[in-house]
């Protein structure tokens, strides 16, 4: 996943595109649409009587030059008001189908006129499908702004704004408020005409240009665009940033995990390799590191110990006559029997070459004696050889370590007590010195 990117960055990136869109909102060339340019109307016609009336030339209402659309309108005779105006539809005003002109702000008017309403008109129709009718083209909302007859001396910029629904036409219909509200959504024609009392005086009227002017996208949609666009890139930088949270969390876990398995694996090795250098490998009982270790923590307990040092008798043989590894295999089966006939709170350990020593907690000596014994003769009846070609016996040393007595001084002892069960014959259990013999708890 790519970096999240900077929150400057981010926020520079931002400021660039909302000037961005300000300035080319107002860049942006207006939308305009020429009513008067052909084919923009569906149609345009004159509005009055254009029917000759008896005893005069021309109609009151007649084209100087439709292609410019120059009209004239004089009422000789008629008194009160009169139409004088020029009309375009749009879309397809029979079917109540007009443009929508709501996206158009102004309008732009260019018109000569000579003539004495002091007002001229301008006026659209929004056909509305709730209560205009297509045969009735009145019936379409009227919306009008009357301009003063100066303002128009020069070209003119109507607001669409300006447009107001007049009092005749909310009174003819009388309709719902809601209804009498000016909408561009579907107009279907537009009129300037002149609202005044005409009679006996010519008007004279050129529209040269009738244009609408809007903006292609409005000032509230820019805003609203710029809104949406911040929020979208604040929720997007969120979710990117959410999303590397996520991963770096993951990525975390997952190195804590491999850390914590490693460790675990360390400390099984270590309990490995603490157990190898203090078992005896051949074996399996204890080496001499082993039994020291365990000797001062039994010492430390400040109990009366038994110790029994276990020599087999002629092991020289053993390896002279039957070979290195039957000798091997005999110091296994004197551990393991000798591991069998112990309580689970006895020693067993191998102090050296085919010597092996027990520690025993005990109150009196008889009890080490009486397990050396038990040993000796558990040794002497048991099969050592697999091959059942020989037997073993051995000699045992027997001493008592008093509590808070040093183990060494004991080990002597029974070392001597060793000796002397050797010399005595071997296959035999001697007692360390008379003390031990004297000695409970
Ligand atoms: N196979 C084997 N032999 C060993 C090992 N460690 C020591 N020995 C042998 O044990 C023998 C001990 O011989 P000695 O000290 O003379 O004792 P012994 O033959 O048992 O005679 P006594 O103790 O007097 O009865 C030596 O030949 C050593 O080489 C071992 O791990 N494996």
């Amino acid at each position: 996943m790519r970096p999240a990117p900077s929150n400057p960055g981010f926020l520079a990136a931002g400021i660039a595109l909302t000037v961005a869109m300000l300035l080319g909102q107002s860049w942006l060339p207006p939308r305009t649409m020429e009513l008067t340019r052909p084919g923009v109307a569906s149609n345009f016609f004159l509005v009055g009587a254009q029917q000759a009336v008896e005893g005069q030339d021309e109609p009151p209402v007649r084209w100087v030059d439709v292609d410019r659309r120059h009209w004239r309108c004089h009422y000789r005779g008629i008194d009160g008001r009169q139409g004088c105006g020029l009309t375009f539809m749009l879309g397809d005003a029979e079917k109540g189908h007009g443009l929508d002109l709501s996206h158009f702000d102004t309008l732009h008017m260019e018109l000569r006129y000579k003539g004495s309403s002091p007002f001229v008109r301008v006026a659209l129709r929004n056909f509305d499908a709730r209560f205009s009718k297509p045969e009735d083209g009145n019936s379409a909302r009227m919306q009008s702004v009357n301009l003063r007859q100066r303002d128009v001396a020069k070209p003119v910029d109507i607001e669409m704004a300006e447009l107001t629904v007049p009092e005749w036409w909310m009174q003819q219909f009388d309709l719902a408020r809601e209804y009498n509200r000016p909408s561009l959504e579907n107009v279907t024609s537009f009129t300037v005409d002149l609202p005044a009392d005409l009679s006996g005086h010519p008007q004279d009227l050129v529209l040269r240009s009738l244009t609408l002017k809007g903006e292609w996208i409005s000032r509230d949609r820019v805003y609203l665009g710029i809104l949406c666009l911040w929020l979208l890139g604040a929720s997007v930088l969120a979710m990117w940033r959410w999303q590397e949270l996520r991963q770096r969390d993951r990525r975390q876990q997952r190195e804590i995990d491999a850390l914590t398995a490693r460790t675990r694996q360390l400390r099984v090795e270590q309990d490995q390799l603490r157990r190898l250098a203090t078992i005896d490998e051949l074996t399996g009982v204890l080496n001499r590191r082993g039994l020291e270790t365990a000797l001062d923590d039994l010492e430390a307990q400040a109990e009366t110990l038994g110790l029994v040092l276990l020599d087999i008798d002629y092991f020289k043989h053993i390896n002279d006559r039957w070979g290195h590894a039957a000798g091997d295999e005999v110091l296994r089966r004197v551990a393991a029997i000798v591991s069998a006939n112990l309580r689970n709170a006895d020693v067993v350990g191998r102090w050296g070459g085919e010597e092996f020593l027990i520690v025993c907690r005990c109150r009196h000596i008889d009890e080490p004696a009486a397990l050396a014994d038990k040993l000796r003769a558990a040794l002497a009846a048991g099969t050592v050889d697999p091959k059942g070609r020989f037997g073993i016996t051995a000699s045992f040393g027997v001493t008592l370590v008093p509590p808070g007595a040093a183990t060494h001084r004991a080990f002597r002892r029974a070392d001597a007590a060793l000796y002397r069960a050797k010399e005595a014959g071997r296959n035999r259990v001697e007692l360390g010195n008379a003390q031990d013999a004297a000695t409970t708890m």
